[in-house]
């Protein structure tokens, strides 16, 4: 992209203040900037505006799940039907690793995280070990796909391979990159991190299929015959992959993707809630839960919207295929923004100072029509690790992987 071009397309979007310090900059940082400029979409700071208008959405109603009692009486059949599926390759696994550790004050990957006591236990591993345990029940290699993104693609794949991929086989782990988005000022003018560069960040987890197929592993899907892809969080260091009784019900079901839940600890939990929306199933994110819908009680008198997600859902690849090029909701969240001042001076702030624009996978939910909420026992399947102390932590991951039998 020629300096002119980049100038006018930033003026489309009122971001001329890029360029600023461009006859400062090196040849090198020119292309490298100018290359940015070209890749990076400004639209998304227009949707500010939007978001703070009315948000529309749907008619919200109470979804039902498949409760533990009826998972417990069908899981001989569901587990044996989920292990056929895995032995005939169907199904693998996508670890969403391109987000950042900031809440746990690291600017490593989250999954370099070591919360081991006595010897090293890195979430990756934990992780794999995990999935090891499906292998091993099943005899078969799952292919793992790995997505990172810009900020952590080299310190990812450094890791595991310095760790052996912790004794899975390499041959069926594969990494793709995410795409980034700008990230901007509460009146939309995006941040620079240096002179010649641009702020952004991960543009969130809703883009992970759509930067699979960028990234070419649709054909490796389609060669391997792989029909079921088990997407799961970095940070639940409890998470059962390819969970064999899942898979089972999920088939049994019919349904295009199932969803573990667990019942929701307290009405603030910062879990997403299923439900339906204008009869269709869908997920309302934590922080855009009404104090209505948190509060809204059943005929029992217990919570309406009481199934939270944990972020492992189960998708049938092929109907992902289907909706991949619609767009999804672009979700506003105030973020800590490292930035250059008009001095030039690297600010790193304490308190939020502007917006990132994330797509979210829980989106995708409601543009596929059938949805299975299958509840899991929180103690034995939720250890989510977001914060150093106190809920969700660390510590509390410690607590809940003991309790579980593993030493850390
Ligand atoms: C959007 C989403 O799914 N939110 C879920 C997430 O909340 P939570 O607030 O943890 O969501 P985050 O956006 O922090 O991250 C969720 C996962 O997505 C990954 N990630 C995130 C952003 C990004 O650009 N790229 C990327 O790969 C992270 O590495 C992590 O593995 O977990 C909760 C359970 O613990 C769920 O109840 C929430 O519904």
């Amino acid at each position: 992209m020629t300096f002119e071009n980049a100038k006018e397309k930033l003026k489309t979007y009122g971001q001329e203040h890029v360029l600023q310090y461009f006859d400062t900059l090196s040849e090198t940082e020119k292309s490298s900037l100018l290359q940015q400029i070209d890749e990076t979409d400004f639209s998304v700071t227009k949707q500010i505006a939007a978001s703070q208008s009315e948000q529309t959405r749907g008619v919200i109603t109470p979804i039902d799940a498949m409760t533990l009692q009826e998972i417990q009486a069908n899981a001989k059949a569901f587990t044996e039907n989920g292990l056929e599926a895995i032995r005939a390759g169907k199904v693998a696994a996508v670890l969403l690793a391109g987000g950042m550790g900031t809440r746990l004050g690291s600017d490593d990957p989250k999954g370099m995280y070591d919360i081991g006591l006595t010897k090293p236990v890195y979430i990756f591993e934990r992780i794999v070990r995990n999935l090891f345990d499906v292998v091993d029940q099943s005899g078969t290699w799952i292919h793992l796909f790995v997505m990172t993104s810009d900020k952590n693609h080299e310190a990812t794949t450094t890791f595991f391979e310095k760790q052996n991929y912790f004794g899975y086989n390499a041959e069926y782990i594969h990494f793709f990159r995410q795409e980034m988005a700008p990230a901007a000022t509460y009146e939309g003018k995006v941040y620079m991190e240096s002179k010649s560069r641009i702020a952004t960040s991960p543009n969130g987890n809703g883009g992970w299929f759509a930067s699979m197929k960028q990234a070419g592993l649709l054909s490796l899907i389609h060669e391997a015959g792989i029909e079921w892809l088990n997407v799961f969080a970095v940070d639940n260091v409890l998470q059962r992959i390819a969970d064999p009784c899942f898979i089972g019900a999920t088939l049994a079901r019919n349904c295009k993707v199932g969803a573990k839940v667990v019942r929701k600890a307290d009405p603030d939990e910062k879990v997403g809630v299923m439900c339906l929306e204008d009869g269709r199933p869908s997920i309302v994110e934590y922080y855009e839960q009404t104090e209505q819908l948190r509060n809204t009680k059943n005929a029992d008198g217990e919570p309406a919207y009481n199934f939270g997600v944990i972020l492992n859902y189960l998708f049938h690849e092929k109907s992902l295929e289907e909706i991949c090029d619609t767009t999804l909701p672009l979700h506003i969240v105030e973020k800590k923004i490292p930035y250059i001042d008009e001095n030039g001076t690297f600010i790193k702030p304490e308190e939020p100072n502007g917006y990132k624009f994330e797509s979210l996978i829980l989106d995708m939910i409601h543009l596929l029509d059938t949805c299975l909420p299958y509840e899991v026992v929180r103690e034995k399947e939720f250890a989510p690790v977001k914060n150093k102390t106190g809920v969700d932590s660390v510590e509390s991951a410690r607590a809940l992987l003991q309790q579980n039998g593993y030493t850390l």
